[in-house]
């Protein structure tokens, strides 16, 4: 086995928060890591299930526990906050998002999604108003569909395209294809904290990189000191859960 993808639990409902997802997915990720350490120690984790920010943290304690965690083969999936990222971008610089690149770092959820506008490729300029919506815009992209979805769940077929998406990068990375870059959500030295989201190259061991964020703006320091205080605890809350 190479890869397991794991987007197994309860999707949110409108009102709710991902972190209000812990109590019940905390414990499915758990049952699901233990049985991944000894059937198929060597593979490597796509985590979808959320709140991503702590299941991944769970995941490494269950693995670590089982004397068979490797970082570099522990990745939570945030290729969604990136398709929705150059989605929304492409729209307002008029361009096919298939032609955009926007990195999102942080984690994945609410202030934690941190698109970084100012390294968008192809190179461009946005004033403030248009910052302030794209911002808003792409950490809230979840909860948006779980309104419009009235409590028929969350966003299944834009994730189940980003779980493709992702997946077939790890694959191309596994079978040796050079020069695939991805964001995802890993244990990481970007920043104090144990896990971040950043772009990393994925290879024949998985992850074979951490990129470092590259110069942020005022705004985009504000932005990441507003995820780490929100990350720090979500990691707290999955190792705790596990080391209890
Ligand atoms: N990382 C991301 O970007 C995204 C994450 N999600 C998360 O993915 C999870 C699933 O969301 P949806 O697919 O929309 O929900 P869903 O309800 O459509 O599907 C969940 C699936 O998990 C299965 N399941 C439940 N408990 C299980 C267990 N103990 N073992 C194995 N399978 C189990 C259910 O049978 C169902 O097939 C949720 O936690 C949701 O928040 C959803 C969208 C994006
Ligand atoms: O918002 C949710 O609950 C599901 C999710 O993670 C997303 O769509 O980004």
């Amino acid at each position: 086995m190479d890869l397991v993808i794991i987007p197994a639990g309860v999707p949110r409902k409108p009102g709710m928060t991902r972190d209000d997802l812990f109590n019940i997915n905390a414990g499915i990720v758990k049952t699901l890591c233990e049985g991944i350490a000894k059937c198929c120690p060597n593979a490597i984790v796509n985590l979808i299930s959320n709140p991503v920010n702590s299941t991944v943290p769970i995941a490494a304690e269950v693995f670590k526990k089982a004397g068979t965690f490797d970082p570099k083969r522990l990745l939570g999936v945030t290729m969604l906050d990136v398709v929705r990222a150059n989605t929304f971008v492409a729209e307002v610089l008029g361009l096919d998002p298939r032609d955009v690149d926007v990195p999102v770092v942080g984690g994945h959820a609410g202030v934690t999604i941190l698109p970084l506008l100012s390294q968008v490729k192809p190179p461009c300029a946005f004033n403030a108003k248009e910052i302030d919506y794209l911002t808003n815009r792409i950490q809230n992209g979840g909860t948006e569909v779980v309104e419009a979805k009235a409590g028929a769940g969350s966003a299944t077929l834009s994730m189940a395209y980003a779980a493709v998406k992702f997946a077939d990068a790890c694959l191309r990375g596994l079978r040796g294809d050079a020069g695939i870059i991805q964001c995802a959500f890993v244990a990481s030295q970007v920043t104090e904290l144990p896990f971040f989201a950043s772009k990393v190259r994925l290879g024949r061991s998985g992850v074979e990189e951490v990129h470092p964020l590259g110069p942020l703006n005022e705004y985009e320091r504000d932005g990441l000191e507003k995820a780490k205080k929100e990350l720090e605890a979500s990691i707290q809350k999955g190792v705790s859960f596990i080391r209890k």
